[in-house]
Parts: structure tokens; C-alpha cells; sequence
């Protein structure tokens, strides 16, 4: 059986260039005793890479080997996890999963501005439009713990981070007092306040994984 987390894990997912680094670091500073794992980091640190993809000039990612590097970790709660890949990560071990949605336009220019090439940037954007990475979160999670989130300025940003440790200290809240009600449910009542915009509302589309 699955030790008791006392900690959650939170898995910060979203197209390349949505902003999911500069997230996690805000998020990070917000929640010291958690540990920040940059998957692509992480795969390069641990040698969990599988070959290279000349074509889109990107490592492939070894995903057994990365989970048997990270499962003993994750174990331990207090992660935020920081990848566009969202679903090799076991169910079991994820307690929120963070969609960070982005505008076209906006998206162009922070992946032109990476130095990113036509073809990868198109793939990303298309990526984006179609909303894989919020499909690949709902097929492969309950959807009571995935939240998109908007992340085209800082000022949303800013706001995104309140709400992911609004929503860290709610966790600890019911596990400390073993309240079993859903999480999400909790969640909505807290954040009567937001707007509809938040509700998931991914597309069907076909599986397209996106890569730095
Ligand atoms: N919500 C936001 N508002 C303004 N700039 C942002 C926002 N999110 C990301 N950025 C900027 O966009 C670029 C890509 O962000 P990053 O966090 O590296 O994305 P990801 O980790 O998803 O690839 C960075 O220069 C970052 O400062």
C-alpha cells in the first residue's frame, strides 16, 4: 500500500514557453521545503535519456528509468514537478496537476525569443491551440485535481501561485484533520471568486507530445 503523503505533489505541466518554470521558481520561494524538479534537468542529471531526436533536436527522454529515479522521491511528498509531459507520472503519486495555458501570439514570441526554429515552433503552438497537454492531464488524472490556468502576464502569474498555495494549505487542512471530501470541491468553495475561465474545457485531439 501507498505511504500517506504528508506533503502533496504538485505536477506544473503545460506547452513549452507557458510559463512553467517561472512558475514553479515563484512557487518554490513561496514553498521552501519543497523539492523542484526540473524533469528535463532531471533526465540529463540522472542519465535517463534514451538516444537524440535529430529531427526535432531534442534528448528522449528514458521515461522507466526516469520514474525509477523519481518514484522514491515523489514517495516522499512536498514535489513540484516541472514538465510539458504530464502523463508517465503514476496517478497514485500526483495530488494536483497545474495546466498553464497560453495565448498564440504570446506563446510566438516567448519561443522565438528561446531561439527556437520554425518547425518546433509551430509544433508547439499547434500543440497548444489543440490543448494536448490539458488532454493528455484529464485522460491521465481525476479531473477534481487538474486545473488550467491562464499565463499570458505576470500579474496572472502572480495570481496562479496564490491560488496553488491557497490550494497546498486546503490539502494539508483536510489531511491534517482527515477530511475525506473531494479536494476540488474544497476548492471551488474557496475560490468562488474566480471566474468561469477556469473551468477545464480541453479538446479532443489526437496525442502530440511537444519537447524543448
Ligand atoms: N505569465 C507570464 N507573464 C509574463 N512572462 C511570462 C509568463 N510566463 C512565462 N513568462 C516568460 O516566458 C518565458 C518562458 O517561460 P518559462 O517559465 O521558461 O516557460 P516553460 O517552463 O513553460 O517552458 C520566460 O522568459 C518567462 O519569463
Amino acid at each position: 500500500m501507498e505511504a500517506r503523503r504528508f506533503k502533496p505533489n504538485l505536477l506544473i505541466t503545460g506547452t513549452p514557453g507557458c510559463g512553467k518554470s517561472t512558475t514553479c521558481e515563484l512557487l518554490q520561494r513561496r514553498l521552501p521545503e519543497y523539492k523542484y524538479y526540473n524533469i528535463s534537468d532531471f533526465a540529463k542529471e540522472h542519465d535517463c535519456y534514451d538516444g537524440y531526436d535529430e529531427s526535432r533536436k531534442s534528448y528522449i527522454v528514458d521515461e522507466d528509468r526516469l520514474l525509477d529515479e523519481l518514484e522514491p522521491l515523489l514517495r516522499q511528498g512536498a514535489s513540484i514537478i516541472d514538465w510539458h509531459v504530464n502523463d508517465v507520472f503514476p496517478e497514485r503519486l500526483i495530488d494536483l496537476v497545474v495546466v498553464l495555458r497560453c495565448d498564440n501570439g504570446i506563446l510566438y514570441d516567448r519561443l522565438k525569443a528561446r531561439g527556437y526554429h520554425n518547425s518546433k515552433i509551430e509544433e508547439n503552438l499547434d500543440a497548444e491551440i489543440m490543448g494536448v497537454v490539458l488532454q493528455d492531464a484529464t485522460d491521465s488524472y481525476e479531473q477534481e485535481i487538474v486545473v488550467e490556468l491562464r499565463s499570458d502576464t505576470t500579474e496572472q502569474m502572480e495570481a496562479n501561485v496564490d491560488r496553488i498555495v491557497s490550494w497546498v494549505q486546503l490539502w494539508l487542512k483536510q489531511h491534517k484533520e482527515g477530511v475525506t471530501n473531494e479536494f476540488q470541491g474544497q476548492v471551488d468553495e474557496h475560490d468562488s471568486e474566480q471566474d468561469s475561465d477556469d473551468s477545464l474545457s480541453g479538446d479532443s485531439v489526437e496525442e502530440e507530445h511537444t519537447d524543448q
